[in-house]
């Protein structure tokens, strides 16, 4: 049981007689009171604890005591307003004035309904709890100007009740409603939702609702991951501004949680679009989530025009970088009539300084643009019917967009015509900041297949899982894919600039069960222009030679009797080596190392697709005396060897230094091919290797391929100081 504070002296001012009520002035903003915004930023405002005199603190608990009614229901929301402040404000945020018709929602004890009986306004209440309603009814007496209705708002029929009230109030003059409340909290959106489409009903809708709620939807911009269904039906149907916040201090029982002004100015907008259902199943194609709306075949023509692919899913469209969000809310805010000549050329803001400009072709769609997510727009084919009644159909002919990024010398309107608000710069969490047009040249169409330049991912454990990888990655955006490699990797991020957080962030952090220094960096290559398909062609800048090199098969567990598995069926093999991460085949005849090369380039090993291609030169050129009677004996020192001269194929000395994906030929830089896992390196021949290997470390992949290929040599099998058991496998 709440113990209500003891009743004190009734208030010095009594609430006004509803037979007379008093007609004042709206109560000018507190004058601590900022401007409110309509985007994010949280005004100022924040209206201090009770100091009101009229239906404070005082006659509220009187109230309450007066029906026994000691113990507020939290189920019902019942924190009770004591400052007869906000109550003011609210009226004044609502511009209630003389003859006004309001509906108010849980008049509780009734002091918001005296402050608008104060201002001279007709009250329709609606309250839930029969006590409270009962105590307004016997505070207020029966009076015209008070119509008080014992009812759950969520599932009142506001416009069958209401509208008699107000035709009637309003002399059947067509007059529009408000509403003002000091709402429980757990039932805002509801309200919400129910009331915002009546801008046929009222001009305004102000709120007094849980202070975050009210922030998210006021938040007209979407460049946060908060924006959600909601904000595109409350943008759609309403213009909300956020007008101040009250402290949790004013209500009784106080709540755990401040409370917010907030207005919707309300806009009698048309037809709701199908945003929920481009919302709903982000894995479900949109042809089939947009069924009800129109047929399949409609639906995949609007995407196929658009250059989308014609089973994409809002997942996917999340996928693609472009077209911004604020595109599609002022879509979705401000409806594009395209008339059937005129050719509409819209400039929308994009987050921040990024600006698109959308061409649809004349009269031929209707809403082209919907929002989906966040961060998505697209057309959707939905047959809107305030067009219907032309023969514009929405589908049939060709919607072009292109988008085109700002010059930096334009100064942003902020939305300007379309009074947008200007875009905050502000950082967006990696996931939602935009793309820059310019990053997808060509516009939409070209968006669906951005080229990307992979970040480089050294120094790994040879063990190093994907998975792990990904995860490490996708703490900055969203990765595309990761090429896994042995000891590195080559990672995907749909965003450029998260790419280059995670560089910024993961370059050199200890990671893995060894706590190797990671080296992350870009690919200094753009690896995109083979695709596995042509990974199986010989690189045409070696000779062939009897000796193949293997690269990217599992280090850990691939032993030299299966590389001889998977190769001795092209021809006899004269020697196997394994030097940690990369192998030389030899077969005694050259035309089965074609062969061998033919077959197995791109081949999978183990569950790795491997790399294979000509050495350099062969064993027996360099006099090293391999035979098959030596293998036995060789594979132990070929590894000590490797570990003592040339520890790694990618770079002595740099500590894993930066991968040279072909800093054109000056480093010999090994193409890893587009896929990465079956790209050829492409030792170019020439190549000056980097000095200084330092034993096992492998965060500079591609400039010592050369070094290792001319180091195919004899000088590999001197031992060296390092355990030949540390690398043997067999
Ligand atoms: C936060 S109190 C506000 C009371 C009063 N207007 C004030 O400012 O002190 C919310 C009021 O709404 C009523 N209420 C709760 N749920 C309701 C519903 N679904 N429909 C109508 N009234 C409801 C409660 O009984 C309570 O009186």
């Amino acid at each position: 049981m709440v113990a209500l504070p003891s009743l004190s002296p009734p208030p010095p001012r009594p609430s006004p007689s509803p037979a007379t009520p008093r007609r004042r002035p709206p109560p000018p903003p507190p004058p601590h009171a900022t401007p409110s915004h309509r985007v994010r930023s949280r005004p100022a405002t924040v209206v201090s604890a009770a100091s009101g005199v009229t239906d404070g603190y005082h006659s509220t608990i009187r109230s309450l005591n007066s029906r026994g009614r000691h113990v507020p229901r939290k189920s019902l929301g019942q924190n009770y307003m004591l400052n007869s402040k906000v109550n003011e404000e609210l009226v004044a945020a609502a511009g209630v004035e003389e003859g006004d018709v309001v509906l108010e929602i849980g008049p509780g004890t009734g002091s918001l309904t005296a402050a608008l009986l104060d201002a001279g306004a007709t009250v329709f209440a609606v309250e839930k709890d029969k006590h409270m309603a009962t105590l307004v009814n016997d505070r207020f007496g029966s009076t015209e100007q008070l119509k008080i209705i014992e009812e759950d708002i969520t599932k009142f029929n506001v416009r069958s009740h209401f509208l008699p009230f107000l035709e009637e109030k309003s002399h059947h003059r067509r007059k529009y409603a408000k509403v003002v409340s000091n709402l429980p909290f757990n039932v805002s959106t509801e309200v919400v939702k129910l009331l915002l489409p009546m801008g046929d009903v009222f001009s305004v809708t102000v709120l007094l609702l849980q202070d975050e709620t009210a922030l998210r939807f006021a938040d007209a911009s979407i460049q946060t991951p908060e924006y959600r269904p909601i904000n595109v039906f409350v943008n759609f149907y309403s213009e909300p501004e956020y007008k101040f916040k009250v402290e949790r201090t004013n209500f009784f029982p106080q709540p755990k949680v401040d409370g917010a002004v907030i207005s919707f100015k309300l806009k009698n907008s048309g037809d709701y679009p199908p945003v929920n259902s481009a919302f709903n199943g982000k894995r479900k194609m949109l042809r089939k989530s947009l069924q009800h709306l129109c047929s399949s075949s409609e639906i995949e023509a609007a995407l196929a025009n658009i250059g989308l692919p014609v089973t994409c899913s809002p997942d996917f469209l999340q996928s693609l970088h472009g077209l911004q969000a604020s595109v599609a809310t002022i879509v979705v805010m401000h409806p594009i009539p395209i008339k059937k000549t005129v050719p509409i050329s819209l400039t929308i803001t994009c987050h921040h300084h990024s600006w698109a400009h959308i061409h649809p072709a004349p009269g031929k769609i209707s809403t082209p643009i919907q929002l989906i997510h966040p961060h998505l727009v697209h057309v959707v084919a939905y047959k809107n019917p305030r067009y219907a009644a032309t023969d514009q159909s929405p589908l049939s002919p060709p919607l072009r967009f292109s988008i085109r990024r700002r010059r930096p010398n334009q100064s942003p309107r902020g939305g300007g015509d379309l009074g947008f608000p200007r875009p905050r710069r502000r950082r967006l969490p990696p996931r939602h900041r935009p793309l820059l047009p310019s990053s997808i040249p060509g516009g939409l169409r070209r968006v669906a297949c951005p080229k990307m330049r992979p970040v480089f991912c050294g120094n790994l454990d040879y063990d190093a899982r994907q998975s792990e990888i990904e995860r490490l990655f996708s703490k900055y955006g969203r990765v595309e894919r990761v090429d896994m490699k042995s000891g590195f990797a080559f990672v995907y991020m749909e965003d450029e600039r998260d790419a280059d957080e995670a560089i910024h962030r993961l370059d050199r952090i200890e990671f893995g069960r060894k706590g190797r220094r990671l080296r992350v960096e870009w690919t200094k290559e753009d690896r995109s222009g083979g695709r596995r398909g042509n990974s199986k062609r010989s690189p045409n800048n070696t000779r062939p030679t009897k000796t193949l090199f293997v690269i990217n098969f599992d280090p850990i567990n691939t032993r030299t009797r299966d590389l001889e598995r998977h190769f001795d069926q092209y021809g006899k093999i004269s020697n196997v080596r394994i030097r940690r991460n990369f192998a030389f085949v030899q077969y005694e005849l050259q035309e089965d190392a074609t062969k061998a090369l033919e077959g197995t380039n791109g081949s999978t090993l183990m569950d790795r697709v491997i790399s294979v291609e000509y050495a350099l030169r062969d064993d027996d050129e360099k006099r090293n005396g391999y035979s098959p009677e030596r293998r036995g004996r060789d594979r132990s020192p070929d590894r000590r060897d490797y570990r003592g001269r040339s520890a790694s194929p990618y770079g002595r000395g740099r500590e894993r230094g930066s991968p040279d994906y072909g800093r054109g030929r000056e480093r010999g830089s090994p193409d890893y091919g587009r896929g990465g896992d079956r790209g050829s390196p492409d030792y170019r021949r020439g190549a000056s290797p980097q000095g200084g290997n330092k034993g096992d470390e492998r965060g500079s992949p591609p400039n010592n391929y050369d070094r290792e290929r001319r180091e195919a040599s004899p000088g590999y099998d001197r031992p060296r100081s390092r355990s030949p058991a540390r690398y043997e496998r067999e």
